[in-house]
């Protein structure tokens, strides 16, 4: 079972005066199956923290381990590797390519380690079934609604049957009934995948979705 420890993060950015501290100490132990919320007030550094979760970003102190092994230690071409197989992101804009077909986005992390196997065409359309997509597969993704959009970006998310998947404001831009359909959906697949999710939102639904809700406070991961 995967296991994701978080310890003592630290992280800071350059301003015009004092650097501005965004992370103080962040510890976080999750394992496979669980779900957490990340929720604060906008400018909290919860985007900071997921991204440094997901190694799009390196702390400046403390250490981010999953199943024992410090993803920072690599190379950057081990630690991409490393994060295409182990971590799915899913974002509030979904960052779908516009000129690929739904299939082909979906499919777009195994391109990373060479060509699609049939292996990853057959996960790919039983996550677009699993996410009630399949009579879609070729459409492009100027072509669908929002909902079905943030859909394949979680299809997406899966293909690879990452350990840890995050998202950032997974249902941001989607009405509430919408919102709930994606978010079962998302909550379906991590389950069934034994898969940490971590979620960062605004979103009291989503949230409440989660089996725990924490808050950044003043950098710092607290009860929320
Ligand atoms: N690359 C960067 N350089 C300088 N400052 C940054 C950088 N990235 C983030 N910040 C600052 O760090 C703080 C935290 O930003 P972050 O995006 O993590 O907040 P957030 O909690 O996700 O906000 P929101 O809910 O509005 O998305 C903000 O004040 C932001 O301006």
């Amino acid at each position: 079972m995967t296991i994701l420890s978080v310890q003592d993060i630290s992280k800071s950015f350059a301003t015009a005066g004092d650097p501005l501290e965004v992370l103080r100490g962040v510890t976080l132990e999750l394992a496979g199956g669980q779900s957490l919320a990340i929720v604060g007030p906008s400018g909290s550094g919860k985007s900071t923290l997921l991204q440094i979760l997901g190694t799009l970003d390196r702390p400046d102190g403390g250490s981010v381990r999953l199943d024992g092994e410090d993803p920072f230690e690599l190379d950057d071409t081990r630690l991409a590797h490393w994060r295409n197989r182990r971590v799915g992101f899913i974002f509030q804009d979904h960052h779908l390519l516009p000129q690929l077909s739904v299939i082909e986005n979906v499919l777009v992390p195994s391109l990373a380690v060479g060509r699609a196997s049939a292996e990853h065409v057959d996960r790919a359309n039983e996550l677009l079934d699993a996410v009630g997509l399949s009579g879609r597969t070729t459409h492009l993704p100027g072509e669908l609604s929002g909902g079905e959009r943030e859909r394949v970006a979680i299809a997406r998310a899966l293909l690879m049957r990452p350990g840890l998947v995050l998202a950032d404001e997974p249902t941001g831009n989607l009405d509430r009934r919408t919102a709930e359909s994606v978010t079962a959906v998302l909550q379906a697949l991590q389950k069934e995948n034994d898969a940490i999710l971590i979620c960062v939102t605004h979103s009291d639904a989503l949230a409440a979705a989660m089996d725990q809700r924490k808050e950044l406070v003043d950098g710092q991961l607290v009860a929320g």
